[in-house]
């Protein structure tokens, strides 16, 4: 099986070396120090499951490449217009491309550029960063890759996938409701970014106190409004249940990678996290005000932090 891995960084860098150890055959797109890096020292990844792929197949030209069987989207959200068109020749007419990407405006954006017969969804679970060039840190235990078809069927491509991430060790499930879960990890995350990049925190303190933990609760039932709004089948009270069930599980000094994105002055993807709840909303006539809020508090740092 051919996979390109479009965007080699945390999430892409990581999975596409698990893959590799499994045996498929994957390209890496990536550019810069770290496309240069990843070619003459291989790919590292750092954390508790560490690993070193020696020989990685890595080009900043996808035309190299030529047509794979799947295109892994892995680039931040920013960088998904400009990756789309350099992906082109790598998606022949067979071609799956899946985004592993957070929110829910990714698939738009690939039906809108490919076949929408070829476009899966996905949803990526897992904490980490390019520490170096050619070097991916992960933090903690947690990896799990979630694929479907968005009709719900068990496809030969999906179980094809599937056999290929587990042969690597990765913890992957072939869903039946795709779109659920892509929307359930969406309401978590709007929450957890929203928060913790606003107040310049970890999870442990704003759960804890109550005023923080109401504004967190209510962050994330907005997302349920707006999902149910466009007819994903999320349950009413899923924002009480598993939503604050999820965020009292994790470890007290998890953070979001929007909030890490902040910190370094990265540009963030709050455009389309809370700024895609507002968006969405807006659509059908669902208000959004504490996502407005938190796009709106963030709006100055989006594109990188300011310059004075
Ligand atoms: N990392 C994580 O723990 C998780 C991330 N996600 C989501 O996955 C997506 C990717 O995040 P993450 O992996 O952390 O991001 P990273 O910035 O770590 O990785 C993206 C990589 O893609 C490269 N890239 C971007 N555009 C191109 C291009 N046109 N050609 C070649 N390389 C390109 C970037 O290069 P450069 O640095 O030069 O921009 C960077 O190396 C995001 O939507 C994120 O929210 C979801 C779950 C967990
Ligand atoms: C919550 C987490 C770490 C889960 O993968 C994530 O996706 C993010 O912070 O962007």
């Amino acid at each position: 099986m051919r996979i390109a891995v479009m965007g080699s960084g945390g999430l892409g860098g990581y999975f596409g070396a698990r893959l590799v150890q499994g045996g498929a055959d994957v390209h890496f797109i990536a550019r810069g120090r770290h496309l240069q890096a990843m070619r003459s020292e291989g790919l590292r990844i750092a954390g508790p499951d560490p690993l070193h792929v020696q020989k990685v197949q890595a080009t900043d030209q996808p035309a190299e490449v030529g047509v794979v069987d799947f295109v892994l989207l892995a680039v931040k959200l920013w960088d998904t217009e400009q990756a789309i068109a350099q992906m082109r020749p790598m998606v022949g007419p067979d071609t799956t491309v899946i985004s592993f990407q957070n929110g829910v405006l990714k698939d738009d954006y690939l039906r809108a550029a490919f076949d929408a017969r070829q476009v899966m969804g996905g949803v990526g679970y897992v904490a980490t960063t390019i520490e170096s060039p050619g070097v991916i840190r992960q933090t903690g235990p947690m990896q799990r890759l979630l694929f479907g078809e968005f009709d719900g069927s068990r496809s030969a491509r999906g179980e094809a996938l599937l056999a290929a991430c587990r042969a690597g060790g990765i913890n992957a499930e072939l869903s039946t409701d795709i779109l659920r879960e892509i929307w359930q990890k969406y309401v978590f995350l709007v929450g957890l970014s929203g928060t913790t990049t606003t107040m310049r925190q970890t999870i442990g303190p704003i759960r804890t106190n109550p005023q923080t933990r109401a504004f967190l609760l209510d962050v994330m039932r907005e997302v349920v409004a707006v999902g149910r709004a466009h007819g994903v089948p999320l349950a009413e009270d899923f924002a009480e249940t598993s939503g604050l069930q999820r965020a009292d599980s994790v470890a007290p000094d998890m953070t979001a990678s929007m909030h890490h994105d902040l910190e370094r002055g990265n540009p963030l993807e709050v455009r389309w996290l809370s700024g895609g709840v507002v968006e969405l909303g807006r659509a059908k006539g669902v208000p959004a005000p504490l996502n407005r809020a938190i796009a709106d508090i963030l709006a100055l740092y989006a594109n990188g932090a300011p310059h004075a």
